[in-house]
């Protein structure tokens, strides 16, 4: 492996290390290297924080001059909330500059590069540029849509069922795979689900890792404003919470929900639709939605084409209840033709329950 890929790996890990805390920005990981000497190393702890170059510059110091610069992204060029690294890279006297990708931020994408060129920094880049793009494939998405990145998650029995014909669903899968469940729960800006798994549930959708981790913000989608007064979602304070409803709910409970600090959204129509409820959550600045279910919230994602990637956890338990939730309760299909067509991206195993992980084909 040469050493441009050496380096481009260390700084791939230092942008791996905080996915899940930079949102809306990228997680994005640098290295200052002279002489096969690592001068300084840096990620991007959290938006509106210091970019990772200037971090990774700061720690080089004077040395920094005539040293190579690898960085995860292509070094900004604009002032947000932070001056641009492409101005610092220069003004350092950095030698060459290696990046991984290209920014698809349009206010960014190219500029910064050319910025560096023009000021006689040559800049070479697709240097592990897939592995980096997939460590920020909510931020592309959203670059891309303006929409967030959605991923449908699901537990069944080997019978595809969510819960037996009496609502019960504790629990279908393992400690081990409800644990993997929390590191989604950690890694994206928001968790969903519908009014029903709040009624059956009362959950918390809170991140319970061991290792602690950031709780994503909650969404209910809720057309009539059913959800009990007493709810932990409605009580727990545990992260900001946001109730979705139809035009007709009831005003009086919705003015009792904000009472308690909750936001609550009314859309614009009877029922909730999912393009304009994706339109709405990107202007919020939400770049991931994790959609935790039931069936029916899954299948409205479904069969609006709205959803990315969709991971199913299956237990080797088998309900065999005729009446039991299945896992999906879509619109009623002709034929086979109308399925949707998807592409098994991974199968493992995760202790005695499999998860499977695909992915809509690209029509
Ligand atoms: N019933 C099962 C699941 N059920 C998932 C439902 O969304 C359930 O409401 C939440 O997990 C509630 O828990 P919390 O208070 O938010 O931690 N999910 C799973 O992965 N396995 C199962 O067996
Ligand atoms: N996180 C990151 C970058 N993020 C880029 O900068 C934008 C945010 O700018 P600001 O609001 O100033 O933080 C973000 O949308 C993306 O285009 N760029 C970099 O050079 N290095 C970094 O570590
Ligand atoms: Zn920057």
């Amino acid at each position: 492996m040469g050493d441009k890929h050496f380096y481009m790996n260390l700084a791939i890990q230092l942008a791996e290390s905080v996915v899940g805390q930079t949102s809306p920005n990228p997680a994005v990981g640098c290295v200052v290297v002279k002489n096969g000497q690592i001068l300084g190393m840096g990620a991007h702890m959290k938006a509106g924080e210091p970019h990772a170059e200037v971090n990774a510059l700061k720690q080089a110091g004077e040395k920094a001059e005539g040293a190579d610069l690898y960085v995860t992204l292509e070094p900004c060029s604009h002032t947000g909330r932070t001056p641009p690294c492409a101005d610092l890279i220069i003004e350092k006297k950095i030698r060459r500059v290696f990046i991984a990708g290209l920014d698809p931020n349009p206010v960014v994408a190219g500029n910064g590069a050319a910025k560096l060129r023009n000021a006689g920094i040559p800049v070479e880049y697709g240097i592990c540029e897939q592995q980096a793009e997939k460590l920020n494939k909510f931020y592309f998405h959203f670059m891309k849509t303006k929409k967030p990145f959605i991923t449908l998650k699901t537990a069944v029995t080997f019978d595809g069922k969510t819960a037996a014909s009496s609502g019960n669903s504790k629990w279908i899968t393992s400690d081990e795979a409800r644990l993997d469940v929390h590191l989604y729960r950690h890694r994206h800006d928001a968790i969903l689900v519908g009014i029903n798994t709040v009624l059956y549930d009362n959950p918390h959708l809170t991140t319970r890792l061991p290792q602690g981790g950031k709780n994503p913000i909650r969404i209910v989608l809720d057309t009539h404003l059913k959800i009990p007064m007493e709810c932990n979602l409605l009580n727990d304070n545990a992260a900001l919470t946001i109730i979705v409803c139809g035009k007709h709910a009831n005003k009086q409970k919705r003015r009792a929900i904000e009472e308690k600090g909750i936001k609550v959204k009314k859309m614009s129509a009877e029922k909730i639709e999912i393009e304009p409820l994706l339109d709405w959550l990107g202007e919020e600045q939400i770049l991931s939605v994790f959609v935790e279910g039931g069936s029916s919230v899954h299948s409205s994602f479904i069969d609006s084409g709205f959803f990315q990637e969709m991971i199913m956890y299956m237990a080797p338990k088998l309900l065999n209840d005729g009446k039991g939730t299945s896992a999906f309760a879509g619109i009623p299909k002709q034929s086979l033709q109308d399925s949707i067509p998807l592409v098994f991206k991974s199968i493992e195993q995760i202790g005695p329950d499999i998860k499977v992980i695909v992915e809509p084909m690209e029509r």
